[in-house]
């Protein structure tokens, strides 16, 4: 009868688990595992086996201490620090992601560190994130899927909700890379009139797969109808969106960024929008992530604002962890990754 008792006890314990400390007791299972592996001198792989990112950093420097290589997302910070922290076993380095602003190229550089990332596979996602947005806000559906619900849908009327369409339009892209031709190549098909761009120099290669004009960025701003921002965050971009550029485009154009939140200056993007001097932004990136609830920008209809999910399809999400583990293996067997940054 004892062990009956014992045996009941057991199942209510289990029942009474949260999903939360079944976690991390598979965790912990886990983690004898992998200690039993490194006993055996098997290659070893240490998970961070949660969604929950970024990892908490005293955590993270802990773990890193001898690893020959790391896979990280781009909610993590590789610098100095965490480099040290690793130590001179770490010859391999592979982000999940295309964007790189979060890695100090120049100390992974002085230590010889290769480094994989996962442009391409995630281009089409990005670009038909960016068109679902730019269709949003300018069609304004989240305020007017809030009407409909709310009781706001009221008789038909001619100018309620009204917006901007991209037939005849001036679309712009600021930074002219894979994705802004991938974004061009699906809005072409709306009737766009005529695509601009601007960048460092001239890209007459991608620029002609879109038949786009290159321009200088105070015409890009004064002639866009919709300017899509889709240049890579580096000291030379950091704030190129901000009260300049907005107060030279039109009070009828809408700005869509979907590349770094660092690219924009958020309290100018804020004071154009509530001033009237642009008509409306889509984001789906910010400073800082998450957004916190209570910022201004939020106050705001005609601001739609996403958690960062440009690439967060299944397919591609998929892809761009095989690319990365990929990248890791290879530049482990020190053969040349699928895609790797020159330093
Ligand atoms: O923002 C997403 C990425 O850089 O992959």
């Amino acid at each position: 009868r004892e062990i009956e008792r014992g045996q009941e006890r057991e199942r209510q314990r289990e029942r009474e688990m949260t999903e939360r400390e079944r976690e991390q007791r598979e965790r912990e299972r886990k983690r004898r595992d992998r200690e039993k592996k490194r006993e055996r001198g098997d290659r070893q792989f240490d998970l961070w086996d949660s969604d929950d990112v970024p990892v908490p950093r005293k955590e993270l420097l802990q773990k890193v201490k001898g690893v020959d290589a790391l896979v990280c997302v781009l909610t993590e910070k590789i610098d100095a620090e965490l480099l040290d922290a690793a130590g001179p076993n770490l010859k391999v380095l592979s982000t999940m992601s295309v964007g790189f602003d979060h890695l100090s190229l120049e100390e992974l550089k002085k230590r010889g560190i290769r480094v994989g990332y996962t442009p391409d596979v995630l281009t089409d996602s990005v670009a038909e994130l960016t068109v679902a947005l730019l269709l949003t806000t300018s069609r304004r559906l989240i305020e007017a899927t809030h009407e409909a619900k709310s009781g706001g849908w009221g008789t038909w009327r001619t100018l309620w909700l009204c917006g901007y369409e991209l037939a005849n339009s001036t679309v712009g892209i600021l930074g002219l890379g894979r994705i802004g031709v991938a974004i061009a190549e699906r809005l072409k098909p709306f009737k766009v009139k005529k695509f601009i761009y601007t960048d460092v120099a001239p890209r007459p290669e991608l620029a002609s797969l879109i038949d786009a004009e290159y321009v200088s960025m105070d015409e890009l701003a004064s002639q866009s109808d919709f300017l899509t921002v889709c240049c890579a965050l580096t000291p030379e971009t950091k704030d190129i969106c901000n009260k300049d550029l907005f107060s030279k485009m039109k009070n009828t154009s809408i700005f869509i960024n979907t590349s770094r939140g660092g690219v924009v200056d958020q309290e100018d993007l804020y004071e154009a929008l509530s001033s009237g001097q642009i008509a409306g932004a889509g984001l789906d990136v910010t400073v800082p992530e998450p957004l916190p609830t209570s910022h201004p920008l939020f106050t705001l209809n005609n601001c739609v604002i996403l958690p960062h999910i440009a690439s967060a399809s299944y397919s591609t999400r998929n892809a761009m962890s095989a690319l990365a583990a990929n990248n890791l293996l290879l530049g482990l067997k020190g053969q040349p990754m699928i895609k790797e940054l020159k330093l």
